[in-house]
């Protein structure tokens, strides 16, 4: 290795020769929907704002989220949006999005989408599943070993002038039992690092999982509740999971036992858990997610929560770091460009997912064409009977629940053609949407 600072010779021609690779694919864009506008909001990511503005749309950023009524107002002009978790795309919203295409969710979470809806309307929704698992594990380990020192509270006190050292109900967090629910990204991630710290770890998932390192599945939820001094949930939200721990749940676990919810607020009964923590029950509480969270920064917060003891509240920073929202920013601006240039609706969390490769520079003939229509019989058939005295040089479909997806690549002398394809595609009954990129 070199100690001068300079690249050797060799690494240097590598890199040339692996972007000389680069511009040899065609940038292919859409025909019939006019320059592409997309809205971010949530306070998104540069590197984000950066793929997107490379690829040549006309971005609007919004460092908030709207409300249904702004989001109204403004869904109706951009062909994509870009949002966090609080930004609800409800199906009242949705019924006005005149010109989307496709959902960047930059963040784990999807449940503020109304996914069935967006399917059903051929618009595509894409998330980031794990870039901020990383983050979340980090916090819950901190707030772990803060409820275990008392630290909420003993930093409250000692900033108001007030001196009170005990080591009374102050623990190590080695050697106890930390009990996951939902042991996806971030349970895996919580699992590895409370074991480096000498935690015993147990967790409960509905889905078969490898346990990693020593940790043990247990065979229901109860036990696990039962077990644990510690228990952190990281499931999403689902109707299965919306007031999973109530009061009957939070009576089974150990008195003294800490509950961390970092996951979503509906998935806890915050009056329940106020209840077991005034009552001396539970020995502590972080939570970081809320039923009802402010839309905004600055405005107020209310909760049964403030005021219990040993209780950490934090407004949903789980996620929220400069790495993982910058990988966040990567992967989903990414997916968003790719579907909306390339058709590609790999990744896609509601849609089927196909792909084609790009198309060679040379290649200045072929269209693509990407449809979405409704999963019933013959109409393959029919497009291809639209699209068969073509040169078809390229076809896949996949199909999921009610919807199919098609995408083709056509070679055409005739560029007139692309008008008449695209006029009869579109004119099938069951076409939801369609595409062509040139
Ligand atoms: O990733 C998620 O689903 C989260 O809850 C984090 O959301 P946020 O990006 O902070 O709005």
């Amino acid at each position: 290795m070199s100690t001068s600072g300079q690249q050797t010779p060799t690494i240097k021609s590598r890199r040339s020769s692996f972007n000389s690779r680069e511009p040899l694919t065609r940038r292919l864009q859409p025909v019939n929907t006019g320059s592409i506008k997309v809205l971010l909001l949530e306070g998104i990511s540069q590197k984000a704002v950066s793929i997107i503005e490379s690829a040549g749309y006309q971005i609007e950023t919004i460092a908030r989220s709207l409300s249904e009524q702004e989001l109204i107002e403004k869904i109706k002009d951009v062909h994509a949006i870009g949002i966090r978790s609080k930004t609800k795309l409800t199906k009242a919203v949705l019924e006005h999005a005149e010109k989307l295409i496709v959902i960047g969710c930059f963040c784990i979470g999807t449940n503020q989408v109304d996914l069935d809806f967006a399917t059903e309307k051929g618009i595509a929704v894409f998330n980031s599943p794990f870039s901020n698992s990383r983050s979340v594990a980090e916090l819950v380990i901190a707030e772990i070993i803060a409820l275990s020192r008392k630290l909420g509270d003993n930093i409250k006190e000692t900033s108001q002038g007030i001196w009170n050292k005990a080591a009374k109900n102050c623990h190590e967090i080695r050697g106890k039992v930390l009990g996951i629910i939902g042991y996806g990204h971030i349970g895996t991630q919580l699992s590895v690092i409370a074991e480096s710290l000498g935690m015993r770890v147990i967790w409960y998932d509905v889905l078969p999982v490898m346990p990693l390192g020593t940790s043990r599945s247990v065979d229901s939820l109860n036990s696990l509740l039962e077990i644990s001094d510690f228990v952190s949930i990281h499931v999403p939200e689902t109707p299965d999971t919306i007031n999973m721990i109530k009061e009957a749940q939070i009576s089974r676990m150990k008195k003294g036992a800490m509950l961390i919810n970092a996951s979503r607020g509906t998935v806890v009964d915050i009056p329940a858990l106020a209840n077991a923590l005034n009552s001396g029950h539970l020995g502590g509480a972080a939570v970081d997610v809320f039923p009802v969270e402010p839309f905004k920064n600055g405005k107020f917060f209310e909760s049964e929560l403030i005021g219990c003891p040993n209780t950490i509240l934090t407004p949903h920073i789980g996620g929220s770091t400069e790495e993982a929202q910058s990988m966040i920013g990567v992967e989903v601006s990414n997916a968003v460009v790719n579907f909306i240039n390339l058709g590609t609706s790999s990744n896609a969390v509601n849609f089927p997912e196909c792909d084609l490769k790009a198309l060679p520079i040379t290649d200045i003939k072929t269209l693509r064409i990407v449809n979405i229509h409704q999963n019933v019989p013959g109409v393959l058939l029919q497009i291809n009977s639209i699209i068969g005295k073509y040169n078809v040089t390229k076809q896949v479909s996949d199909s999921r629940g009610d919807v199919a997806y098609f995408m083709a690549d056509i070679t055409l002398d005739d560029s007139e053609a692309i008008d008449r394809i695209y006029k009869d595609i579109i004119g099938m009954s069951e076409n939801i949407m369609t595409r062509v990129l040139f």
